[in-house]
């Protein structure tokens, strides 16, 4: 099988690989158990240094890595160096604290000595998504790896190139070979790496459905597995809440990535006060984005991603006309490319599909609500949980209400971002588990008590 690397704005072919037969991906794997030996004796203070090089390959490569991202899925060019940026970042945080992190902690039992070891697992298999392609990796291989485990790679298949530079990345970086290892495969040979038990630990990124899918055999061969899936989160407008930066913030948190992001506001739920002005406001914001080229300096909203995801975001119009509303469409018309205009839908009603389930792509349906608790019970009213954002003048009361969103972020007067410093994941089924942080560092370790009696 061939993997192609398609152009979402010129939707010509930038490259092709062969994928890797299953037997080649047994000796590969094979390899990379052996690396585990070398890489786990390290200290994590050794291991850091090799981080902070990863940092340094990064930084001094930016243009090009980001410009292999927008060439194989569309995302404008300087969102694509703020996402290199981001892996740089990850690298550096958890260079400077992990030593911390992972020390062993004491724990008074009353005998000799106790304490708790956090000890690697082995190898540990990544799958990811196309929609952030270096950020997805970095996002669960950095603390892996620190954490002593080596880990291999099945990437999105529309962007294998992201996928092998991200491991030239580790090589220019120093890492021994086999920490980490990009498997070029398709869907049957990931499962199949899973159903011969060849892994320690699986980290899925991807939608509710693969989460179900790879979840269960997660469960058969019983191996830990950290999941980010989807989300639909909400955005809570409050009466008081300052409505020109509400509306500003809404259109770059709808809208960024060509609105394929999993923590993207996604259902905007506005109290009917200020329903008129806030949607004359984020008219106007979404008006100002620039879509086109996005190797252009100036463009905000770009392809989408492939050319499939046209037919399903179309669907979701469909279905919320037929069921009352009124889209509202922006932008202008480009003559090649997977181009999706930015659609804001009016009197979106929680019955609508665009309302239900995820959206990956540049739809944004407003919701009327008369007051605060049915804000609360519709932001609730998904099977999904990844973030919420809620916009108020008075701190105290968004405060409160961000905490009775089922979500694992909440975010006031913010955009929901991941950033290394704090916890990043889902609850329902949004996912299980959590990366980044001091959190994330031991999702894939042994958490092992030590007593030790005279
Ligand atoms: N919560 C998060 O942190 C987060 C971040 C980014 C994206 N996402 C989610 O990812 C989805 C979009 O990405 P996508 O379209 O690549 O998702 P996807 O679920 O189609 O694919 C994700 C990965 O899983 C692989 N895959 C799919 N089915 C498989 C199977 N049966 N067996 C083995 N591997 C399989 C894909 O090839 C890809 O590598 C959205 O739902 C988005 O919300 C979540």
């Amino acid at each position: 099988m061939v993997l192609k690397s398609i152009n979402p704005y010129t939707e010509e072919v930038n490259w092709e690989y062969d994928t890797f037969s299953f037997e080649e991906c047994e000796a590969h794997i094979k390899k990379s158990r052996e690396s585990f030996l070398e890489w786990s004796s390290l200290s994590v203070e050794e291991r850091t240094k090799y981080l902070a090089k990863a940092a340094e390959v990064l930084r001094k490569n930016f243009d090009f890595y980001a410009e292999i991202i927008t060439k194989e899925m569309g995302k404008p060019i300087k969102q694509s160096r703020a996402e290199v940026q981001k892996c740089a970042q990850v690298c550096d945080y958890y260079a400077e604290n992990a030593v911390e992190f992972l020390k062993d902690e004491l724990v008074d039992t009353g005998v000799e000595k106790s304490y708790v070891t956090f000890e690697p697992l082995g190898v540990i298999f990544g799958i990811m998504p196309w929609n952030f392609p270096f950020w997805q990796v970095f996002k669960f291989a950095i603390s892996a790896m620190c954490a002593g485990n080596v880990c291999v790679l099945k990437h999105a298949s529309n962007v294998p190139r992201s996928a092998i530079e991200v491991e030239k990345v580790f090589l220019k970086a120093g890492f021994p070979e086999y920490v980490f290892k990009t498997l070029l495969i398709d869907s049957k040979t990931a499962m199949d790496i899973i159903k011969e038990d060849m892994v320690d630990g699986i980290s899925l990124t991807g939608g509710i459905n693969t989460g179900s899918r790879i979840g269960e055999l997660a469960g058969r061969f019983i191996k830990p597995i950290v999941m980010e899936l989807g989300g639909s989160d909400p955005f809570i407008v409050l009466e008081d809440a300052d409505i020109e930066k509400t509306a500003q913030v809404a259109a770059k948190s709808r809208f960024r990535n060509t609105g394929q992001g999993c923590n993207a506001a996604k259902r905007f739920i506005v109290l009917e006060s200020i329903a008129d002005d806030f949607t004359k406001a984020f008219e106007q914001e979404v008006n100002k984005l620039k879509v086109g080229d996005p190797m252009d300096e100036e463009t905000d909203i770009g392809p989408v991603a492939k050319r499939e995801l046209l037919e399903e975001l179309e669907a979701f119009i469909e279905d919320a006309v037929k069921k009352g509303a009124k889209p509202f469409i922006c932008g202008e018309d480009c003559e090649k490319g997977f181009f999706f205009k930015p659609t804001i839908i009016h009197a979106a009603s929680p019955d609508m599909d665009v309302c239900n389930v995820e959206v990956f792509g540049p739809i944004a349906p407003i919701i009327t609500v008369k007051d605060e608790e049915e804000a609360v019970k519709v932001a609730n009213s998904t099977e999904l949980g990844l973030g919420a954002q809620v916009w108020s003048r008075d701190l105290d009361r968004a405060e409160k209400l961000a905490r009775r969103i089922k979500a694992g972020f909440a975010a006031v007067n913010g955009m929901v971002r991941s950033d290394p410093r704090l916890p990043f994941g889902g609850i329902k089924k949004s996912g299980v588990g959590r990366e980044l942080s001091h959190y994330g560092l031991k999702q894939f370790t042994n958490i092992k008590a030590m007593v030790v009696n005279k």
